[in-house]
């Protein structure tokens, strides 16, 4: 883990939040707080707003309504680039390598915040490069052409490059997609592990409800752009809930060993009560 800690804890909270694309207003009135130390799952249907409200907090689009604040009072509209990415980072869904890098090459990218103006020095950045390839598994390929990595591969080089970055707060756009069942769970567990040891305030989309629930300490469910409900994984995730944003039946389920949350969404294929009926 890493040895050196993140700049000082530093929440961030968006209140009321519009967030338009053009005169398109695609979030209304989202009100979201990333605190130090948990993890905040965003889930939702395809299109319901969850890419658009990470960015927004990420300066990517900033919101036409609303004020979104870090917790030291510092107003996302005014602070600098630098300042902003010394405090916060995401891993987007839309990223572009430059040709011709390794792997080593790109996550030094993200590095730029901290390096200064003029001489590029930077004395924590090779420890923190170093660290964030162990903690994705790429030391091995350290080397290899960034051009010529599988889609999983390439999504753990984007996601080293976040961490590289050392910031307080850490956006994660689908960070699972691509990614084999162990990286799956590896990477989840880096991410626990750097909100619960180092204090880190993370917001994270995640299609896979059965991760959102085991990760998160609290989710926010997105339907056509409104936060329609928020709170712990059991408040959350209910039958009620994700049936009507997901428009199909969703039973859900707690495990009596581990008391974790299941859910399942019911098709034809699968629905035992149909297939009794017709045996
Ligand atoms: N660049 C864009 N220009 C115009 N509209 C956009 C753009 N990107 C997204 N939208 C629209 O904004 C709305 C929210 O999209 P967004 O990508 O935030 O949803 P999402 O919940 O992250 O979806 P998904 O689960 O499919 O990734 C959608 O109606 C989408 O069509």
């Amino acid at each position: 883990m890493p040895a050196t800690p993140p700049p000082a804890a530093n929440g961030v909270s968006a209140r009321e939040i519009d967030v338009a694309y053009g005169r398109d207003v695609v979030v209304h009135a989202a009100s979201i707080a990333l605190d130090a130390g948990t993890v905040t799952a965003l889930i939702g249907p395809n299109g319901s707003g969850k890419s658009t409200l990470l960015r927004a907090l990420a300066r990517l689009h900033p919101p036409v309504a609303g004020e979104v604040t870090f917790a030291d009072g510092a107003d996302l509209r005014t602070l600098s680039g630098r300042d902003l990415a010394r405090r916060i980072t995401l891993l987007s869904q839309q990223r572009t390598a430059p040709g011709g890098l390794c792997v080593r090459e790109l996550i030094e990218f993200g590095r730029h915040p901290h390096r200064s103006r003029w001489g590029g020095r930077d004395p924590e950045g090779p420890a923190a490069i170093e660290r964030a390839m162990a903690l994705t598994g790429l030391t091995p390929i350290a080397e290899r052409p960034v051009q010529a990595l599988s889609g999983g591969q390439a999504q753990r080089v984007w996601l080293a490059s976040c961490l590289a970055q050392d910031t307080s707060l850490l956006l994660l756009d689908e960070p699972t997609t691509f990614l084999d069942l162990r990286y799956q769970v590896e990477i989840l567990d880096v991410i626990r592990d750097l909100a619960d040891e180092h204090g880190v305030g993370v917001g994270v989309v995640l299609h896979d409800l059965d991760q959102a629930a085991a990760i998160a300490d609290r989710l926010l469910l997105l339907e056509d752009g409104r936060v329609t409900a928020e709170g712990s994984p059991e408040d959350v995730l209910t039958t009620t809930n994700l049936t009507r944003a997901y428009g199909i039946r969703v039973d859900v389920v707690t495990d009596p060993v581990d008391g974790r949350i299941h859910t399942r969404a019911v098709g034809r294929f699968n629905d035992v009560r149909l297939r009794a009926a017709s045996a």
